[in-house]
């Protein structure tokens, strides 16, 4: 594989070292980088044995085979159909992008033409197979996820005391008020019931050191409760250490023969 990136913060940066340093890819290598702010693509590409670029179509034609979008949701949106049109399979991290079901049309639409895959990778989160499969036969009747973070991963007032609750209600409004913290909740209502009818709880908590996320969901299969403690990135604490892992695990099963789950 021929990765392009596109984003060179915390999990651009942890991909970088993973794959083009530790070689935890063995098939892939990043070679080619785009980010935002130009001179931060240079200077990281130099740092991992990459080349960056400073606009998006020379990017593209660099000769990648699949690009993976580590930057934010507004980019998601804005570069992830251009991706797919010239033929590259794309990997998401900014899931919150996938919340307007038109736009998730037009992706399946390019998809099918092009004949390239969009992967969503499970990010911070897990129990997507069980709600999955708890649809399959229309039998999932609720799922919610309550959120749980410290302030400072958080756009909330840092010198809380007490726990606040700061959002309730649908996922299709939490990503709109929330972009950059709560994309678990778009990827649980795309293997669930989708955005508007899967239930968001955003805590700020000064008691807490971990981003936790618990999922509740109920159906014909039974019951589900998951509690995830994630340990956040040293470098943005918004993000937990799991949502890296799960991009560099999604390539990693990228093309396998053997699919789990
Ligand atoms: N699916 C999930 O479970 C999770 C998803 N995320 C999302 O993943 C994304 C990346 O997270 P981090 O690496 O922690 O964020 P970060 O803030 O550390 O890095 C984002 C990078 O993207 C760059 N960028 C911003 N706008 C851009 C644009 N228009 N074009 C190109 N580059 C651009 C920034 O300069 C920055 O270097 C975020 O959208 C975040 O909300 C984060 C955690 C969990
Ligand atoms: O990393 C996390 O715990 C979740 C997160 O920020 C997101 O879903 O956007």
């Amino acid at each position: 594989m021929k990765l392009g990136l596109i984003g060179c913060g915390n999990i651009g940066e942890f991909l970088l070292q993973a794959i083009n340093i530790d070689g935890l890819l063995p098939e892939g290598e990043i070679i080619s980088v785009f980010s935002r702010r130009e001179e931060v693509a240079a200077r990281i590409a130099q740092k991992f044995d990459a080349k960056s670029y400073g606009d998006i179509d020379s990017f593209l034609n660099s000769g990648i085979d699949t690009v993976i979008e580590a930057a934010t949701v507004e980019a998601a949106q804005e570069y992830g159909l251009k991706v797919l049109e010239n033929g590259l399979d794309l990997i998401l991290s900014s899931i919150g992008a996938m919340a307007d079901g038109e736009y998730v049309e037009k992706v399946q639409k390019v998809c099918r033409s092009k004949n390239v895959t969009i992967s969503l990778p499970s990010g911070a989160v897990g129990g997507l197979d069980i709600l999955k499969s708890a649809k399959a036969m229309d039998g999932l009747d609720s799922v919610s996820i309550t959120t749980r973070k410290p302030p400072t991963a958080l756009p909330a007032d840092q010198t809380l005391e007490e726990e606040r609750i700061l959002f309730e209600g649908p996922a299709s409004e939490a990503i709109k008020k929330f972009p950059r913290n709560i994309n678990v909740a778009i990827v649980l209502s795309l293997a669930g019931l989708g955005p508007d009818k899967t239930s968001v709880k955003i805590i700020a908590d000064p008691n807490v050191s971990k981003n936790i996320h618990l999922i509740e969901a109920a159906g014909s299969f039974g019951t589900l409760k998951l509690e995830i403690e994630n340990n956040p990135m040293p470098n943005n604490p918004k993000t937990s250490f799991l949502a890296a892992l799960s991009v560099l695990a999604a390539l990693q099963n990228k093309g396998q023969s053997v699919q789990v789950g």
